[in-house]
């Protein structure tokens, strides 16, 4: 489990992080997303004791990153940055990181079959493609075989092989009961991986929801329908599952069935049907509406010439 409380990060005049407060269960995979330069880094840099806040605190178990006595078997991660010797094989960097922890020689070959690195184990990492890379990392995460797992955009350069092989990966460590935090900045891929969605703009935090609510929310696989005798087809159209507001006195939204359905029954009872359309949004297009206004550096404006002189 990871805790955030009011956790608040400013460089300088600028806030990057604000107040930010939530929970991370174990069990699912939680999506911590949010448009490029929204803070997600330096959360996770802090919920590792990577960065200091300035104010606020992040407990992982049931305390401090720093605080626990084995902290890679507390929480494993794969940050952004990472920095392996390009001489040395995978085997050889994943044992001199299980030596420094006392970890079991039979643990480094694990984490390897796991990661599929089996045959490529014993090639020096400078001859590494960015997949195998990321696999590497990932292996080195996994090493304590530890409760919590954070990782920092791990999908990001992969071919379409390489993001199914994480998703699946993604929801495998949860199924086994641990807390796995992801980030990333796309809103499609971590609706097919996570269950859970924190996701923040500017530092703040935008919505704490499961992505079933926030499919919901966005109004996806809604279903308009104009028809003047809209009271009628909604008694013959309403039932378990099926999710039915009205819009206007002949304007329809119905979720949780189909066009095929609401046709034929408003066909079936006579009824006259002036427009069925699906709502057309994506999930990325909600997801853009929400964080419209927290994105950094707008396609609209030019971004300043200054890496981090941007609007706060
Ligand atoms: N050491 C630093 N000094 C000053 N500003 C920083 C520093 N590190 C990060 N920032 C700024 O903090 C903001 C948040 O950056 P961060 O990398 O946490 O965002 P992010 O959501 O991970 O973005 P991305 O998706 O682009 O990786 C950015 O505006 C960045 O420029």
């Amino acid at each position: 489990m990871i805790r955030a409380y009011g956790l608040t990060k400013r460089y300088g005049e600028k806030t990057v992080v604000q107040d930010l407060t939530f929970t991370v269960r174990p069990g699912t995979v939680t999506g911590f997303l949010g448009p490029n330069g929204a803070g997600k880094s330096t959360t996770m840099r802090m919920l590792l004791g990577l960065d200091a806040p300035t104010s606020g605190r992040a407990t992982i178990g049931d305390r401090c990153y720093a605080a626990h006595p084995a902290p890679l078997c507390a929480a494993g991660a794969l940050l952004e940055a990472r920095s392996i010797h390009p001489g040395r094989s995978a085997r050889g960097h994943l044992l001199a990181l299980a030596h420094t922890h006392g970890i079991p020689r039979r643990q480094v070959t694990a984490v390897i079959e796991r990661v599929g690195l089996g045959e490529a184990a014993d090639r020096r990492v400078k001859g590494f493609s960015l997949g195998m890379g990321q696999r590497l990392g990932i292996a080195a995460a996994l090493l304590a075989d530890p409760a919590t797992v954070i990782l920092d955009e791990p999908v990001n350069g992969l071919d379409p092989e390489g993001v199914r092989w994480i998703r699946n990966l993604l929801k495998s460590l949860a199924a086994e009961g641990r807390t796995v935090f992801v980030s990333s900045h796309l809103m499609s891929e971590m609706a097919l991986t996570a269950e859970h969605l924190v996701i923040i703009g500017r530092g703040r935090l935008l919505a704490d929801t499961t992505v079933e609510r926030f499919v919901r929310d966005a109004g996806l696989g809604v279903i308009k329908v104009v028809t003047p005798e809209a009271g009628r087809l909604r008694e013959l159209l309403a039932g378990p599952g099926v999710d039915i507001a009205g819009d206007g006195p002949d304007t329809l939204r119905i979720g949780g069935s189909d066009g095929e359905r609401i046709g034929r029954t408003a066909a079936a009872h006579s009824i006259p049907v002036f427009e069925l359309t699906p709502h057309s949004a994506s999930l990325e297009e909600a997801f853009m509406d929400l964080t419209r206004d927290a994105v950094e550096y707008p396609a609209h404006s030019e971004a300043p010439a200054t890496a981090h002189g941007a609007a706060a």
